[in-house]
């Protein structure tokens, strides 16, 4: 049996540039893991298959699983005749825009390359992922990263200074695909990402949170005022700076001060179910 740890992102920027032919958005952003994390456990099995286990009964535990697809792409590509268990232990909202299912994914690819002893590096783990979903080459890789093409390229960066970040999920979910369709690219206020790396890289808590930026939340917010609403509140708990991460819904808080954090919590906690106060990560 062996363990992996899948941790969420936030996106300190999200960046479009312009629409590409295949469909997709050609993209530039910040990614930083953030520490809420789920857990993947993997046991060899010896009937060749596949099989997800999960107490969360709101993700399948089939082919649509994005674990089960990774799992399913290593095996195909190197011949691999063993089965595998993958119990999944969610901590992660779903379908939030904090890539729970694309780090699941990632996971299970760090995970599979040493249950099977592939020896593959990290860049062939990035690339096999590439073809599951945009956000876990990043997810492969993890700490803190510009991502561009359609996010599958990873420059990594430093780590963002030591905060606290403040998670609060409405309940609705959101599909990125509609949200990336409703963006007006012609309407963006873009984030400035040579100012965000230059903070990051000279440890500058005020200007990362000047710059936090994101082109697809208002978006997200023209569609779902519920996410409107959370930004308020939390600006007004406290908070030094607040973004949409992703495609939504989840709303992230930067706190500096960490008496300052319970307020926020139990001020957020008052109407939404689904907070959260952890630390950045970013290694
Ligand atoms: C919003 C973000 O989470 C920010 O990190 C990502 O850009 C989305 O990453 P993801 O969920 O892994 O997205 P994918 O599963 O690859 O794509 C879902 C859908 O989002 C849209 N999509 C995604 C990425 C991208 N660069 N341009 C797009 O237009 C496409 O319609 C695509 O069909
Ligand atoms: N392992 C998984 N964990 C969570 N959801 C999964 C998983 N595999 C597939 N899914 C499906 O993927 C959808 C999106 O879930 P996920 O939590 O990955 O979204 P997200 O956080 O918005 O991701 P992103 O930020 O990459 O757009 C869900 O509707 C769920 O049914």
């Amino acid at each position: 049996m062996l363990y992996e740890k899948a941790p969420a992102k936030i996106n300190l920027t999200l960046d479009v540039l312009h629409k590409r032919s295949d469909g997709f958005h050609e993209v530039e952003m910040v990614m930083t893991t953030v520490d809420l994390a789920d857990r993947i456990w993997l046991r060899s099995t010896n009937d060749g298959k596949i099989t997800i286990k999960t107490s969360d009964h709101f993700i399948p535990t089939d082919q649509r699983n994005l674990a089960y697809q990774a799992a399913k792409l290593l095996m195909h590509k190197y011949g691999v005749t063993d089965g595998v268990e993958i119990t999944i232990e969610k901590s992660i909202p779903v379908a939030a825009g904090l890539a729970g299912g694309s780090s699941d994914a990632a996971a299970t690819l760090r995970g599979l390359n040493r249950l099977w002893t592939l020896g593959l590096p990290m860049e062939e783990l990035a690339e096999l992922g590439a073809k599951i979903g945009s956000d876990i080459p990043f997810c492969v890789y993890g700490g803190t990263a510009l991502a561009t093409g359609r996010g599958e390229k990873i420059q990594k960066l430093a780590p963002p200074p030591n905060c606290w970040v403040i998670l609060a999920k409405p309940a609705i979910s959101v599909s990125t695909g509609s949200i990336y369709g409703n963006l007006k690219i012609e309407q963006c206020t873009h984030p400035n990402n040579k100012a965000m790396i230059e903070a990051l890289e000279s440890k500058d808590y005020v200007r990362m949170c000047h710059n936090l930026g994101n082109v697809l939340e208002p978006v997200t917010m023209a569609l779902y005022p519920e996410v409107v609403v959370l930004k308020e509140q939390m600006q007004k708990f406290g908070a030094d700076s607040v973004l949409m991460s992703g495609s939504g819904p989840t709303v992230f808080g930067l706190v500096e001060n960490e008496a300052r954090v319970p307020r926020i919590y139990n001020g957020l906690k008052g109407f939404c179910r689904e907070v959260y106060a952890i630390r950045m990560m970013g290694e």
